[in-house]
């Protein structure tokens, strides 16, 4: 997995409830578009709509479940039963919240890694963090790969956007960490998407900027009202 989607583009198809894409039937088509641009691999959010996609392309999809729950603010596969539901949807990779926030039920990432990697030892498992210490903790505790999904999304790092002072957060991760480092995380241009490979990433993930309508109408909108 990792290798095929080495200095590739992976695309983020995700809807949640609220958004007017929302539905497998759609995200599907959505995948479908950036299969044939030329994506590498696609990110997606819940087991219909990774199920789906998987069935309609023939791509690698990096599966995440977004849950909410009430005594943390985690909400990238939290839980043990994310995980689980995760693995039989055939998520080829499944991404994690790696922060070091506490989790529901105060379990820790390092005891739930122990838990679903003697559960499931084929399995990729890729860390969403925001710091170079998360980074490097994912490291330890046998992540494959690390992605800068969270960067500017914790309190610890709010305000900022990834591609600050020229991906320096970025940069930092590289050199702080063997595993492969995604950049992912408000990349809003094939210029920035190609530095960010340029500067060391192993791949790029973009998601709203090609995926998201509403937040790219928006961009134009500031952008001719300004
Ligand atoms: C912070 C968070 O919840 N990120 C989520 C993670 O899967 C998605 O909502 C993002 O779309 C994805 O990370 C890609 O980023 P962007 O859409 O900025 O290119």
């Amino acid at each position: 997995m990792l290798n095929n989607i080495k200095k590739g583009l992976v695309v983020s198809c995700q809807a949640l409830e609220d958004e007017p894409l929302f539905g497998s039937e759609i995200m599907k088509r959505m995948a479908d578009a950036a299969a044939r641009g030329g994506a590498s691999a696609i990110r997606a959010n819940g087991t219909a709509d990774i199920g789906a996609i998987k069935q309609y392309i023939d791509l690698p999809v990096i599966g995440l479940i977004k849950q909410e729950y009430s005594d943390s603010d985690v909400y990238i596969t939290p839980t043990f039963s994310e995980v689980e539901a995760l693995v039989q949807s055939g998520a080829d990779m499944i991404a994690l919240d790696a922060t070091n926030r506490v989790r529901p039920d105060s379990f820790s990432l390092s005891a739930l890694m122990r838990k679903i990697t003697a559960a499931f030892p084929d399995q990729k498992w890729m860390a969403d963090c925001a710091t170079v210490e998360e980074c490097k903790e994912a490291q330890q505790l046998g992540f494959h790969c690390v992605g800068t999904t969270l960067y500017g999304y914790t309190n610890e790092t709010k305000g900022r956007k990834l591609y600050d002072h020229d991906l320096q957060f970025l940069k930092e991760v590289i050199n702080a960490v063997d595993l492969p480092v995604i950049a992912e995380g408000n990349i809003l241009t094939p210029e920035m998407a190609a530095r960010a490979l340029q500067v060391g990433a192993h791949a790029v993930v973009v998601g709203g900027a090609i995926t998201r309508p509403q937040q790219i109408t928006a961009r134009f909108v500031e952008e001719i009202h300004k």
